[in-house]
């Protein structure tokens, strides 16, 4: 039987004593690209920051490779993209260098690049379609391009488990196709995926799953659901044009 990527079970997180998540458990299987949905605030991203270890669990237990993640060590087997690069800080490094860091975690900071580390920033380049600014500042970049910077600087570490937090928020549409084009190949090359979005955009036709957050517990678990409000399928004839904005968000939960 093949070894799940990510198991957690029974997961709980609190902030300052407020539960956040309660009782999660869901397993991501190897190849599966799994999409994390759900309203703002609902807990998305501290479901994925638990997985990681960057937020501590107060119940359950999160297992990554087969492995309990608090005896885990070979995180060099997972990239992670945060939701946003930090305000700037002023350090013009350049889009290469960026993706370069990427390596660190492979070949340990003493050790230089060598062929390999400047091939794999190479090719995570070219994935994200950003081959032609290596060279240039990242502060150049517009929004989406440094996305596809960041998503590049995962890639470069040849992770088996990509972890991205809202990839395509405030994201242009050419970069939005450029990085479900990156993610396709990262897939196609046995890539497992979770990521967290509120719209899936061009990166629906990749999701083999979702998992819809609500309220800190899992509301769905299964296919795409249709956005809520979605009123276009032939034949749907309830109309409320002054309908509440559904509280849920854009993803509906089950009746
Ligand atoms: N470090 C923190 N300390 C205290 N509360 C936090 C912290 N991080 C998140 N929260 C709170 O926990 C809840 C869940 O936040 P989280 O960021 O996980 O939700 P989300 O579903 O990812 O939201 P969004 O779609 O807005 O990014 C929110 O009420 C948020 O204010």
């Amino acid at each position: 039987m093949t070894e799940p990527v990510i198991t957690v079970e029974h997961g709980a997180v609190a902030y300052d004593e407020r539960p956040v998540l309660r009782d999660i458990s869901f397993a991501v299987a190897p190849g599966e690209v799994v999409a994390v949905l759900g309203a703002n605030g609902s807990g998305k991203s501290t479901l994925i920051r638990a997985i990681l270890g960057l937020v501590p669990l107060n119940a359950g237990t999160v297992s990554l490779f087969g492995t309990p993640q608090r005896r885990f060590r070979q995180w060099r087997r997972i990239g992670y993209v945060p939701q946003r690069l930090g305000a700037g800080s002023g350090v013009p490094a350049t889009v290469a260098e960026v993706v370069a860091a990427g390596r660190l975690a492979r070949r340990g900071v003493i050790r230089p690049a060598g062929a390999a580390d400047r091939r794999a920033v190479a090719e995570a380049l070219r994935a994200v379609g950003l081959s032609d600014r290596a060279a240039d500042p990242v502060t150049t970049l517009s929004g989406g391009q440094q996305q596809r910077t960041l998503i590049a600087r995962a890639l470069a570490g040849q992770p088996e488990l990509l972890v991205l937090d809202e990839p395509t928020a405030g994201v242009d549409s050419a970069s939005q196709d450029a990085f479900a084009e990156a993610l396709r190949g990262f897939v196609a090359d046995g890539g497992t995926v979770l990521l967290v979005a509120h719209e899936l955009g061009p990166l629906a036709p990749l999701i083999t799953r979702a998992v819809v957050v609500h309220e800190g517990r899992i509301a769905h678990d299964g296919p795409v659901p249709e956005p809520a409000g979605h009123h276009a399928a032939p034949g749907h004839e309830h109309v409320h044009p002054h309908a509440p904005e559904d509280s849920v968000g854009m993803w509906g939960t089950p009746a």
